[in-house]
């Protein structure tokens, strides 16, 4: 599940360099506009409301002053996200916009470099050729030796004696390292894989609460997040801090397709975070807005202007489509859903897309007409309650296979307190997923694939956070400029996605699961059983296994998750204290294995 939160797209997954890059959503001559950027040399720069702005979108640039008194290379530099990376041997694509005032000229070129943190050169080249109209320019940047750490920076000087008082505007810079399957405008490489590595079969997304927008005014809009990024306006995001909107649509779009996600993509469904709800006399404008959005995803280019949109930024054909979800958490505005917003996307959607699977995001057991067939349930809760509640869904009374089929479209062990689920460190919330919580986690997702006939998804959320600036912990990745951190619940995710059956088996035990649960499934395609075990007790536990309508290989893979300290975490200090092991076990028809304390195991067998 995937929103930006957490500076988890910009300064996260979006591997753009440059933090405010473009002066979006910024007051010209405020300190704050300037955000990132300093002045090098004695420069002068600014932050203006420029009269002949780059594009309507981008009303704003950067101001560049060379003093009367210059003597020397003055400029300015950017230094990202709270530092950036700079790896010797990489190549950086460096691009921006800049204009001279009327009836002036700059003489010599501009030199555009990475620079380390002791001022050290990493990467140089110049341009040259500004005039007194917007121009983009852009070269590539091979580092010839990789900063000492994070705090490098993307650098502008001139020559401060040739162009005294000389004035430059610019505007939209940029600066990408290598990206993730080489897209442009793509992901950082170190996040994305090992998002790729949990071998993910869907991706929810933009949100969670940052499509909803604090006013109905600055909803996610999906128009405003495709072409080219000197068009894209950004938003002010739902967890304080302004979205540049260069990851978008399609960037999402691409992303699943490199990683073989299928999209759960969410329409804003007319409700926003202040409480308000789009009049039932206009939803219709919206239903048409989430058609149109849809139809850039999967219509026919030749016959839909928005799919020709697709086709003309690069993906001619359709991206696969299953689920729509209609909005977000709207069981906090259920009034409105239930009386006209849910029939309104409902049937609108549903008659142009017959094929798709809508998904309601109100209570469970709300009565919405018509009946939603899915249904997106969140719980963020400790790690007793996931132990205690890992059968919520097998009561066929209390969720019939007649009613809405689920997806824990979010969910995760955010607190030791249960009064506390929400609140600060101080009162037992986690900064970072522990191996206690994880354990309860795998404990509940047992369930879920145990109730697989009736849940059909689940992720867990959030995803990622910059531990710079972490509105929400914990999170499934944390990195920083340089560093990735796996959590335990990452592996978690890792261990059940990546071993993964196509069939649940079932099983009778002589003992009741717990302090051991488990879940049994095999693979039909590659003829593999996998047996996914938690001991959520603080003894090792002894379980024989007897297959009796297999006949089980003589050995198999053992995955074992486990730590000596329940509460052990991965942390930025202490990055792989937890982190899974691999062993082969002797297994066959009938078999002991010595499930771990407090463990999450995988055993991956064979079967004839
Ligand atoms: N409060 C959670 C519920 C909402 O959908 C998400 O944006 C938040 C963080 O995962």
């Amino acid at each position: 599940m995937f929103e930006d939160i957490n500076h988890s797209g910009d300064g996260g997954l979006y591997a753009e360099l440059l933090q405010n890059r473009a002066f979006q959503g910024v007051t010209p001559g405020t300190s704050a506009a300037l955000t990132a950027w300093t002045a090098v040399g004695g420069g002068q720069i600014s932050v203006i409301k420029d009269s002949g702005p780059v594009s309507s979108a981008l009303p704003n640039s950067l101001q560049f002053i060379v003093p009367s008194t210059a003597t020397s290379s003055v400029g300015f530099k950017n230094t990202g996200y709270w530092g950036m990376k700079v790896q010797q041997g990489l190549t950086y694509k460096a691009s921006f916009y800049a204009k001279l005032p009327s009836a002036s000229s700059l003489s010599g070129s501009i030199t555009v470099s990475l620079v380390g943190s002791s001022g050290q050169v990493l990467a140089s080249g110049t341009i040259s050729g500004l005039t007194t109209a917007w121009k983009q320019y852009q070269l590539s940047l091979t580092a010839t030796a990789s900063g000492a750490n994070a705090n490098n920076a993307f650098q502008l000087t001139v020559d401060g004696a040739q162009n005294r008082g000389k004035t430059i505007n610019f505007s939209m810079f940029s600066l990408f390292p290598p990206t993730f399957k080489n897209r442009a405008n793509g992901m950082r490489t170190d996040i994305a894989q090992p998002l790729a590595d949990i071998k993910p079969s869907f991706f929810r997304f933009p949100g969670g609460n940052n499509i909803e927008g604090q006013s109905i005014a600055t909803f996610w809009n999906w128009t405003n997040t495709i072409g080219p990024l000197v068009n894209r306006p950004g938003r002010p995001g739902d967890w304080g801090y302004y979205n540049t909107d260069g990851l978008g649509l399609l960037e999402y779009l691409n992303f699943c397709e490199d990683t073989g996600m299928e999209p759960i993509m969410a329409v804003y469904a007319g409700y926003s975070l202040d409480g308000s709800s789009v009049p039932q006399a206009d939803i219709n404008k919206y239903v048409q807005h989430a058609i149109n959005q849809i139809n850039f995803v999967i219509g026919d280019a030749s016959t839909n202007q928005y799919a020709a949109m697709r086709s003309q930024y690069g993906h001619p054909t359709p991206f696969k489509l299953e689920y729509v979800e209609i909005g977000n958490e709207d069981f906090f505005r259920e009034d409105t859903y239930q009386a006209y917003r849910w029939a309104a996307f409902k049937n609108g959607i549903q008659a142009a897309f017959p094929q798709l699977k809508l998904i309601s995001t109100a209570s469970y057991g709300l009565k919405l007409s018509p009946a939603p067939s899915f249904i997106d349930l969140h719980v963020y809760q400790t790690p007793e309650w996931f132990i205690q509640n890992n059968e919520i869904y097998k009561s066929r009374s209390a969720y019939p296979l007649t009613g809405p089929h689920i997806l824990e479209g979010e969910f995760a062990v955010t607190a030791t307190n249960s009064s506390c689920l929400y609140g600060p460190i101080s009162c037992g919330r986690l900064d970072f997923p522990s191996l206690r919580g994880s354990v309860a986690e795998a404990t509940f997702m047992a369930g879920l694939e145990r109730d697989s006939n009736l849940v059909f998804g689940a992720c867990y959320a959030p995803l990622l956070q910059n531990i710079n600036s972490a509105q929400w912990t914990p999170d499934l990745v944390s990195f920083d400029a340089t560093n990735t951190i796996l959590s335990t619940s990452y592996y978690v995710q890792q261990m059940f996605s990546a071993n993964r059956g196509d069939t649940i088996l079932v099983t009778t035990a002589s003992t009741p699961q717990n302090p051991l649960f488990w879940v049994v499934s095999k693979n039909s395609q590659t003829k593999q059983v996998f047996v996914k075990l938690t001991n959520t007790g603080t003894q090792a536990s002894a379980l024989t296994l007897n297959f009796t309508d297999l006949t089980i290989g003589s050995s198999g893979q053992a995955t074992v998750l486990t730590n000596s300290n329940y509460n052990a975490k991965n942390t930025p200090q202490a990055p792989r204290t937890v982190v899974p092991t691999t062993s082969t076990i002797t297994a066959g028809k009938q078999f002991t294995y010595n499930v771990p304390a407090q463990s999450v195991v995988v055993l991956a067998l064979t079967y004839a």
